[in-house]
């Protein structure tokens, strides 16, 4: 079974299966540095990456730009003096959807 980093996004619209809690559970291990929190009922993934300084904080907030551009799927994503702070989740559905765990691995290895 290949790591979740290793996997591809697929399509996802609304109507897409959220993750169960079971399967929550699972995914969360491969993604230990990460918390799931709900924000207005959304359940979300965040993790918050620290810097030295906010240029370093902007060009890897610009590597996570660049990579969900390249895989379609969005994060939001804060910068701020030597923090960022990425969250992903799937705006179609309305949490979260294995897609979100894939892109949360992917971003760490962009570190
Ligand atoms: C039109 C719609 O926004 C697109 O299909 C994509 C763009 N990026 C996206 N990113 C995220 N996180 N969730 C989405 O549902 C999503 N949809």
């Amino acid at each position: 079974m290949s790591t979740l980093a290793q996997q591809q996004c697929e399509a996802c619209q609304a109507g897409a299966p959220k993750v169960s809690d079971d399967e929550l559970k699972e995914l969360m291990r491969e993604i230990p540095d990460w918390a799931p929190v709900a924000r207005d009922g959304v359940l979300q993934l965040e993790r918050v990456y620290k810097f030295k300084n906010f240029k370093q904080a902007w060009a890897f907030g610009n590597k996570v730009a660049e990579l969900a551009e390249a895989e379609f799927h969005h994060p939001g994503i804060l910068m701020e003096w030597g923090k960022v702070t990425v969250t992903w989740w799937t705006h179609a559905i309305g949490g979260l959807h294995r897609n979100d765990f894939i892109m949360a691995a992917k971003t760490d290895q962009l570190l």
